[in-house]
């Protein structure tokens, strides 16, 4: 079974497909973390992530550096938004991501373009969103947590160019997929959104299974 979580910044899509992933007890990644670790990795060779092949030549990074704690950083999120408007390294990482959907079993995915482009024909999807002021309070306290200085003005703005950036290019622009789920975490809890998105999986779930039986579901 393929499970695809996709939303904006900080809407709670990892934490939602982490705990689906435990759940259903299968696979999960993060491949905001992919972005993420070509963006550092252009910064480590003194790149510009503004320029394609720039991205294009630091997308071969070790898998080690996924665990790098550097990749957190609202700065890694920001420079990981631009190169992942290039082309090329939408399509230098697109096998990676569909190996990891494809593996026997299945898997959980969480982005911006997993029910769309990664996974379009995924068991399940959802589509995890808050409102910017609340993915910015948390995203704030995540890092202050984490021993950043960062204020909360700054974490909104940032939140905010990554929406329009993500939202307004042409490669695989952050959108909900036509057979999505909504799972609006504005006013939820942890607990209850996650109940919430067990409750979204069941129900296409059954959809499907329904409809495979020909038969329609009240
Ligand atoms: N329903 C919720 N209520 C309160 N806090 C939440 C909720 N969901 C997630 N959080 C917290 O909000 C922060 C962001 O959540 P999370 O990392 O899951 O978001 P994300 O969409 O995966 O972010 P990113 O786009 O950066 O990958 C985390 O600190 C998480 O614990
Ligand atoms: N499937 C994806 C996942 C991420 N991105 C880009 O990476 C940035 C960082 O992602 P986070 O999930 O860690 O916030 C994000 O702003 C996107 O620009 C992507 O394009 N596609």
């Amino acid at each position: 079974m393929i499970i695809a979580v996709d939303g904006p910044a900080a809407s709670g899509k990892g934490t939602i497909a982490r705990a689906l992933a435990k759940h259903y007890r299968l696979p999960h990644l993060d491949t905001g973390l992919l972005y993420r670790a070509v963006a550092e990795n252009v910064r480590r060779m003194e790149l510009d992530p503004t320029i394609e092949a720039d991205a294009v030549a630091a997308s071969n990074f070790p898998d080690d550096m996924l665990d790098d704690a550097a990749l957190r950083s609202d700065d890694a999120g920001q420079r990981a938004s631009i190169v992942s408007e290039h082309p090329l390294v939408r399509a230098a990482l697109l096998q990676r991501q569909r190996k990891f959907a494809n593996q026997p079993g299945g898997a959980v995915l969480d982005g911006r373009d997993i029910g769309t482009v990664i996974a379009p024909d995924a068991d399940a999807k959802l589509f995890v969103k808050a409102t910017p002021q609340i993915r910015a309070r948390r995203r704030h306290g995540e890092l202050r947590e984490r021993g950043s200085t960062i204020s909360l003005d700054k974490v909104l703005a940032d939140i905010r160019a990554r929406d329009l950036r993500d939202t307004g290019r042409n490669a695989a622009p952050l959108v909900m997929a036509a057979d999505a789920g909504i799972l609006d975490t504005s006013f939820l809890s942890i607990e209850a959104a996650v109940i919430r998105a067990i409750e979204l999986v069941e129900r296409q779930l059954a959809l499907k299974a329904a409809a495979a039986r020909g038969a329609s579901l009240p």
